[in-house]
């Protein structure tokens, strides 16, 4: 069985992410860290005249264990992620990684913003988790300020708009909600109630796939 989950940045799509797969057991990739990665590993490289180019070959020979995840996961990696993210080379290089992974035996559960709609369009079940943009930038400060990183709510908030808007209109992406997948706005619930919620969905479509078969 194949899970996709997309939705906007800190929408909460990870956490629930993990919950299922635990819940499943399956195998769970966040995609996102790829893009961090190409994003983290192009640091020093992004003024480069030819900084698309060394993205692409980034890209093509990455090995995500090499990577501490500390690292992926600051706002100037999710910043440097959405700019790699926008090479077609790079989101083809990525997307065989994702696809390998998704079609291991049993199946996996595959977060991001494309696996809906490009990476497993043939997924059992697609949700699209979302929050609104001040709830998520509230969740993202408290998560990195618990880590000891002083950011402001306004900054990253800012952060978090430009990153949907550029996200949304990527020539080169496919991040929109999938026909067949079923949305869940967060806003207001909990995470374990967020977890049920979407328990709920894949539950639901499951049991309707097994009726009609
Ligand atoms: N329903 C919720 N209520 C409160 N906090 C939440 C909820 N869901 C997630 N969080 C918290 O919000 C933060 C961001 O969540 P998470 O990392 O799952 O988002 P994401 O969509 O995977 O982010 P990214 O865009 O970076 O991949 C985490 O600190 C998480 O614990
Ligand atoms: N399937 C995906 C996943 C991510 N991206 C890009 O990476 C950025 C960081 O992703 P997070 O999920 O960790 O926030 C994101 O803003 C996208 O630009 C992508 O294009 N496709």
């Amino acid at each position: 069985m194949i899970i996709a989950i997309d939705g906007p940045a800190a929408s909460g799509k990870g956490t629930i992410s993990k919950k299922l797969a635990a819940h499943f057991q399956l195998p769970h990739m966040d995609t996102g860290l790829l893009y961090r990665a190409v994003g983290y590993a192009m640091r020093d490289d992004l003024d480069l005249p030819n900084w698309e180019q060394v993205a692409i070959e980034k890209a093509q020979t990455l090995d995500l264990a090499q990577y501490d995840e500390n690292d992926l996961t600051t706002a100037e990696a999710g910043i440097a992620a959405s700019k790699v993210a926008r090479v077609p080379e790079v989101r083809a290089a990525l997307k065989q990684v994702q696809i390998k992974f998704a079609q291991q035996p049993g199946g996996a559960i595959l977060d991001g913003r494309d696996i809906g709609t490009r990476i497993c369009p043939d997924a059992e079940v697609k949700l699209y988790i979302t929050a609104d943009a001040p709830t998520r930038a509230e969740r993202r400060t408290k998560q990195l300020n618990e880590r000891g990183v002083n950011v402001h709510f306004d900054e990253i908030l800012a952060q978090i708009e430009k990153r949907d808007a550029d996200d949304k209109d990527n020539p080169a992406g496919a991040f929109f909600v999938a026909a067949d997948a079923h949305l869940l706005d967060t806003t207001k619930l909990s995470i374990e109630a967020a977890f049920q919620a979407a328990l709920q969905l894949v539950d639901g479509v499951l049991a309707q796939k097994k009726s009609s078969s």
